[in-house]
């Protein structure tokens, strides 16, 4: 999409993917079946937000941030970063965006703040320039006491604290972090969550890729799911629970609840079979939330029983994950052109295509 084509609507977006198409020939001598890395990568970015990208291994989150990063072109689609097309203007777009990954490991002799400084100067800030910026980011990151120390010294969650600088020493349109916290512990994790949520209350847009989906619910402001190369939901974490039906209504009854009548009446408002957990409560599945509980009490009332608590368990954002994901496992067929993608080894079924329970999930 141009810079000028639809201005309302592009005015606060930071990257746009339209339709990112990309097929891999597999095998060491790359002569191999095609492999669906991505099969139409559709993905809206709002400027000072974090949107997460969350799919299990083999999924195509590097490849899709490998796309935005101009590091890999794809065979079709277009990538547009701030108004400006990656595929077009490559090397401007380089200018915008920051990618983690690429600094830390500049020079462990160098201390923390050398390290920074000399990026800054490689970006084209004179020395005194990038050793300002290089002390102002060291502040933001909490690296303070350590700025002065060789870099080989720091430990895991420093170096990636660091690293973050590097990415955003430039002040990036948009940063790209891909699995910013893997490997470390969960303290180290914790404070590279703070410090990534400062930068965004700052004005930073963040495009992450994570495993992790307690780092998704923690940090994303939306959070597109994607399994082998397609999206298969999207929305912000609480919409995404929403769309699960495995919210669970459990109501309670005064004295001994009459079974055939609690059961209809639940049967009535949730889905599937009502599930008797013990004399006085009954549960089951519902996609309502709170609003099932609701009907339920009247219901209920309507009936002349009494209902002393009605509770619903809404489900993880794992639910959200193993549902999405587990679906598209079970409602396998061959990819789009017919080819499996599992050549590579680490994907473990063909390419599913889009089912009724995707389109579903995409209304979010
Ligand atoms: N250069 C390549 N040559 C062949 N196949 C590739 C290449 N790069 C990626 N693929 C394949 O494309 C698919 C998507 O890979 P990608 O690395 O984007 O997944 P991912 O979601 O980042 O996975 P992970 O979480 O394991 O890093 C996988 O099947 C992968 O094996």
């Amino acid at each position: 999409m141009g810079r000028h084509a639809m201005p309302e609507q592009t005015a606060d977006v930071a990257l746009r993917l339209d339709g990112v198409c990309k097929t891999f020939r597999s095998g060491v001598t790359g002569r191999g079946p095609r492999v669906n890395a991505l099969s139409g990568i559709d993905l809206t970015v709002r400027s000072g937000t974090v949107h997460a990208l969350l799919g299990p291994n083999g999924a195509g989150k590097t490849t899709t941030v490998r796309a935005v990063a101009t590091l890999m072109r794809p065979d079709s689609g277009s990538v547009v970063v701030d108004g400006v097309d990656a595929l077009a203007e490559p090397d401007r777009v380089r200018e915008m965006i920051g990618v983690s990954g690429q600094y830390a490991a500049v020079d462990g002799n160098l201390t923390g703040f050398e390290n920074l400084r000399m990026v800054a100067q490689l970006y084209g800030h004179r020395r005194r320039a990038a050793a300002k910026r290089a002390r102002a980011m060291i502040a933001d990151l909490r690296l303070t006491d350590a700025a002065d120390r060789p870099m080989r010294t720091y430990s895991g969650g420093m170096r990636r604290r660091l690293d973050l600088a590097g990415a955003l020493i430039n002040e990036p349109s948009l940063v790209i972090l891909d699995e910013p916290t893997t490997g470390l512990d969960p303290r180290g994790r914790r404070q590279m969550w703070e410090v990534i949520t400062e930068q965004v209350a700052a004005g930073t847009t963040v495009l992450l890729t994570t495993q992790y989906l307690e780092e998704a619910d923690a940090l994303a402001d939306e959070i597109t799911v994607i399994d082998r190369g397609t999206v298969r939901a999207r929305g912000t974490a609480a919409e995404l629970k929403a769309t699960t039906a495995q919210s669970i209504l459990t109501i309670e009854v005064a004295g001994d609840g009459d079974d055939a009548r609690v059961g209809a009446a639940l049967a009535e408002v949730g889905l599937g079979a009502p599930h008797r957990v013990d004399s006085r409560t009954w549960s089951v599945a519902v996609t309502d939330g709170s609003r099932s509980a609701v009907a339920a009490v009247r219901v209920c009332d309507g009936l002349g029983i009494d209902v002393v608590d009605a509770t619903v368990s809404t489900p993880t954002l794992d639910d959200v994950f193993l549902e999405i994901t587990g679906r598209a496992e079970s409602s396998t067929a061959s990819g789009p052109d017919g080819n499996g993608d599992d050549e590579n080894g680490d994907d473990e079924g063909p390419t599913a295509t889009p089912d009724r329970g995707t389109e579903r999930l995409e209304r979010v």
